[in-house]
């Protein structure tokens, strides 16, 4: 309870428990001090008119006089308090009585003769008095004549005087007195309350201002103040708690504009792009869905532009990313001072730059590209002592009221740049919906979804085929070449040629090359392990750009230290076109598979037709000659002597030949008189799926 108590109702409670403790105790003391002298003073008279009365009576009860003694009774009974007077004989009978009172007869209860008895009730007294004849002996020697009383034990025993009084008067001032005393208490306290009250209220009134704005401060109302008026510990409280209060608010100020500049500072990075300082795709979009809104409703024009640099890889991968990203904060400049006030420029990501030129005919923002990609094809990048000059293809679309959605412009913009791209680069392309370029490009767009998706839901496969010697003779070690082969949605077959194109395009060849590895070492693990009378060698094609891909060669050069074994039974085939491309990489793959003892075959030879000059360069132990020129040989002289002169130039060079795409016996029989080493086509060995490889003997 106490607990519950604010600081007033403690101040009230420490002020009044004693005064009310010690009023209380006053007021018992000073009752029971009254009530004490009131029944002694009224012992002491009815003692008094006891004592008077019983000697008084002698005469009458000696002699019977009963009319003494009612005399002597009424006198008596005018006395206040005394309810009733009477006188007993000696042997309890009643003699005389005046008034009221209720008597005892004192000889039967055996009242003492040689003292006044009292009998106490509530409401009354009743004292009985011994009546005594007292012998006078007469002294003949005392002249005065006087007596001399007897000794006690000489006195003879009358009768009783009976006195009742009652005690109601002093019943009431006792009462009287508890009244007074009572309503003096109640007055003491009702003042100490009221002081209390006001000494509590003193202290207190500060106290709450204190809580009330501590309480404020809580809440979040750094600004309240209470009023430092107070003396000592409570002033020194009061400008402590201004102090804290101003403190914090100072605090929070400070922090409220830290959080203002960080908040600032993510919105912008959330619209911008840090390299540029462009705003980004995401702003980009918003402001292009906001444009086409103003061409759908008011009829308006505009054009879009998808802005991709020409071979900036090779910026980033001759002087690395540094270099790439000086040239994209370059280009961002320049593209910038020639920016009118009304157009937006975003960088996409990566190479790729977009621009939206409000309120513009298409034709007019033809022109402005063109301004944009002809200064760029001006610009010099210099990087060290070295300088570049950049190209750019863009992609156009016009933005008017038959436009469809944002997504839809942006990625019509993005396919009339692919078609920018495709017809030679650093040109503008305008998005025409029944353009062809674009019906191929969007036709390769989902063969990379395809792909994308066999390669999650792992639908490839490998099939093999047998390269065999042309003459017919058997070899120690079987020779397959591995065929990648997709299985659609439905379990059907797809070739490599429908789906290749597009991964290759699109960058996908490191994913689909990495698979083929991974199952072509866990097979030949599965060959060794299973120790066959006739080794294998397993032949697989690499693409440019896996042969490119530092990624890819790393994770080949991995497998290949943690299986050494594997690599004797190896045969990489690289095309003719890839080898050419990046042939210091190439070059520089074969050293080190080589030294594992992979073999090399430059596949698909003849179709690049600036083989010869580069086949010196390439370390390689197989030319295999590009099935184009030797399905026809039987029909075509001009094939087969192409069929011939590759032959004979690989031989000189100690290189094995291999003809692909043998179909049938008349062609397999001029290659043996050409003198072909190795024959492989439907003419000598189908694709089989590759458990049947593993069954074979
Ligand atoms: N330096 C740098 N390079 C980046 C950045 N973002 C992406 N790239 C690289 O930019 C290159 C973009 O390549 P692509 O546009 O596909 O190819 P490209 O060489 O420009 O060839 P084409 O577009 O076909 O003409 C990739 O190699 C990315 O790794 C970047 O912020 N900084």
């Amino acid at each position: 309870m106490a607990k519950s108590l604010g600081i007033r109702g403690r101040v009230i409670g420490l002020a009044m428990v004693p005064v009310a403790i010690i009023g209380i105790l006053l007021m018992f003391l000073l009752i029971r001090g009254k009530i004490d002298d009131l029944d002694q003073s009224l012992h002491t008279r009815a003692i008094a008119i006891a004592r008077q009365l019983a000697p008084a009576t002698e005469y009458g009860v000696a002699s019977g006089n009963v009319e003494v003694l009612q005399n002597l009774l009424e006198k008596a009974a005018i006395e206040p308090d005394v309810r009733g007077v009477a006188v007993f004989a000696s042997d309890g009978r009643w003699l005389a009585q005046v008034g009221l009172g209720t008597w005892t007869n004192p000889q039967e209860a055996g009242m003492p003769a040689d003292r006044i008895y009292q009998a106490e009730y509530p409401d009354r007294l009743v004292y009985y008095a011994p009546i005594t004849r007292t012998e006078v002996a007469v002294d003949d020697f005392n002249p005065a004549g006087a007596t001399v009383e007897r000794p006690a034990s000489q006195s003879h025993l009358l009768g009783w005087v009976g006195l009742d009084v009652s005690r109601s008067a002093t019943i009431r001032s006792q009462r009287e007195a508890i009244v007074r005393s009572l309503a003096v208490l109640l007055a003491g306290l009702g003042v100490s309350l009221t002081l209390a009250w006001r000494i509590g209220r003193q202290i207190t009134r500060p106290i709450l201002a204190l809580t009330h704005t501590v309480s404020r401060i809580g809440e979040g109302h750094l600004d309240e103040r209470v009023e430092a008026t107070g003396q000592a510990e409570l002033g020194v409280l009061q400008r402590g708690v201004n102090h804290m209060a101003a403190h914090l608010q100072t605090m929070q100020d400070q922090m409220q504009e830290k959080i203002d500049r960080a908040t600032a500072r993510l919105v912008y990075q959330a619209s911008h792009d840090a390299l540029t300082g462009l705003i980004n795709r995401r702003e980009f979009e918003q402001r292009l869905e906001r444009t086409l809104l103003s061409a759908l409703q008011q009829g308006r024009e505009h054009a879009l532009c998808y802005m991709d640099l020409d071979q900036f890889k090779v910026i980033n991968d001759s002087c690395g990313h540094a270099a790439g990203d000086e040239l994209l904060r370059q280009l961002a400049l320049l593209l910038k001072s020639n920016l009118r006030e009304r157009d937006t420029l975003a960088r996409l990501g990566g190479d790729e730059f977009a621009l939206l030129l409000e309120n513009c005919s298409l034709a007019d923002a033809l022109e402005v590209a063109d301004v944009f990609r002809a200064e760029v094809q001006r610009f010099r990048f210099k990087w060290g002592d070295r300088i570049f000059s950049v190209g750019m293809s863009v992609g156009m679309v016009a933005i008017n009221a038959e436009s469809g959605t944002a997504a839809s412009l942006m990625s019509a913009a993005d396919a009339a740049c692919y078609v920018a791209k495709d017809h030679g680069r650093n040109q503008i392309h305008v998005y025409e919906s029944r353009d062809s370029d674009l019906a191929r490009h969007r036709g390769e767009m989902q063969w990379v979804t395809r792909i994308q998706r066999a390669l999650e839901e792992q639908r490839l496969r490998l099939s093999w085929q047998d390269i065999r010697r042309a003459d017919g003779a058997a070899e120690a070690v079987r020779h397959v070449e591995l065929l990648l082969r997709m299985i659609d949605e439905d379990g059907g077959e797809i070739l490599p040629m429908a789906f290749i194109p597009a991964a290759e395009r699109y960058s996908i060849m490191p994913a689909l090359d990495s698979w083929v590895i991974e199952e072509t070492l866990r097979l030949c693990r599965r060959y060794l392990a299973a120790r066959r009378e006739r080794n294998c060698l397993f032949a697989v094609n690499l693409s440019g750009a896996s042969l490119k891909d530092p990624a890819f060669r790393r994770m080949l050069l991995t497998s290949l230290e943690d299986n050494p074994a594997l690599g004797p039974h190896l045969c990489f085939e690289i095309t003719e076109t890839a080898a050419i491309g990046n042939l210091a990489v190439v070059n520089e793959f074969i050293e080190a598979m080589r030294a594992f003892g992979c073999r090399f075959a430059l596949d698909d030879f003849g179709s690049g037709l600036s083989s010869f000059t580069y086949l010196k360069n390439l370390k390689v132990d197989y030319l295999k000659i590009d099935g184009a020129f030797v399905r026809d040989i039987a029909v075509n002289p001009v094939d087969r002597s192409m069929v011939d002169a590759i032959h004979r130039i690989g031989h000189q060079m100690g290189l094995k030949t291999v003809a692909e795409y043998v179909e049938s016996d008349q062609v397999l029989a001029l290659l043996r008189e050409i003198g072909v080493d190795y024959v492989q086509g439907s003419g000598i060995h189908q694709p089989q799926p590759l458990e049947a490889l593993c069954q074979e003997p």
